[in-house]
């Protein structure tokens, strides 16, 4: 079983096999708290106005997500897990749009299968991974925009790649390089009040849930849910 690190959208684009698409701040933490709180799906699409119409045409019933790391107009929902956490979504799809998660999902066409993960959902996901030991495994770090590395998305990668190989995997060091990146700094900035200390709290509580997040393309969307590796 071989596994690859890729990064940002090339990665993403030149993902095989069985891929995990990884976005740490803050997408599939925030995606996996509205599964957890009872999401029936998340949609995860590209741009505002595909968000919008999937809602006003009743495929889902609420909008999450950012730009910039902010709610955009017409959003029930930012990208922000401590918001969702306080949210019931029973029964609900979700539609999401953020400017690297879902841009990674929609652009990694190649992928056999996949999944979206993030650091709550660690070693289910390398559990879901692994499942009948396929050949070829990918790992994409989303960065920042998709356009530049951010130490949470990598850590995550190399975190998943130590679980997959079987070799020792230090939550403890990954949630200490994490907390000392720059990255973390903007949870708690006054300038940036979006970005919520809680936020960081929830997305470096490693392995909080107890399932994956599979994404499979039904009817051209591509619909996140809850997968329970056995
Ligand atoms: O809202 C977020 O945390 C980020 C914004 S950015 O990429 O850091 O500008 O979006 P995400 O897709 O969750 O990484």
């Amino acid at each position: 079983m071989e596994v690859v690190i890729r990064s940002l959208a090339e990665g993403a684009k030149q993902a095989v096999g069985r891929v995990a698409i990884i976005d740490v701040f803050r997408a599939f933490t925030t995606a996996a708290v509205a599964l957890a709180n009872g999401a029936s799906r998340i949609i995860m699409v590209g741009t505002l106005e595909e968000a919008l119409a999937l809602r006003t045409n009743g495929i889902g019933q609420v909008c999450m997500g950012e730009v910039g790391g902010r709610a955009p107009p017409g959003f029930d929902f930012g990208n922000s897990p401590f918001e969702v956490s306080g949210a019931e979504f029973r029964g609900k799809a979700v539609i999401q749009r953020t400017s690297a998660g879902t841009q990674g999902i929609v652009l990694a066409e190649k992928a056999e299968r996949m999944y979206a993960a993030s650091l709550v959902v660690a070693s289910t996901t390398a559990k879901a991974l692994r499942t009948g030991t396929p050949d070829f495994i990918t790992l994409v770090a989303m960065g920042n925009n998709a356009v530049s590395r951010a130490d949470e998305d990598e850590l995550c990668a190399m975190y998943l790649r130590s679980l997959l190989q079987g070799k020792r995997a230090n939550a403890e060091a990954v949630r200490a390089l994490i907390l000392a990146s720059e990255e973390a700094e903007r949870f708690g900035d006054p300038a940036r009040p979006h970005f919520h200390p809680r936020d960081l709290e929830i997305a470096l509580d490693i392995d909080r849930f107890d399932f994956a997040i599979r994404v499979i393309t039904r009817e051209g969307q591509a619909v996140a849910e809850i997968e329970r590796p056995a």
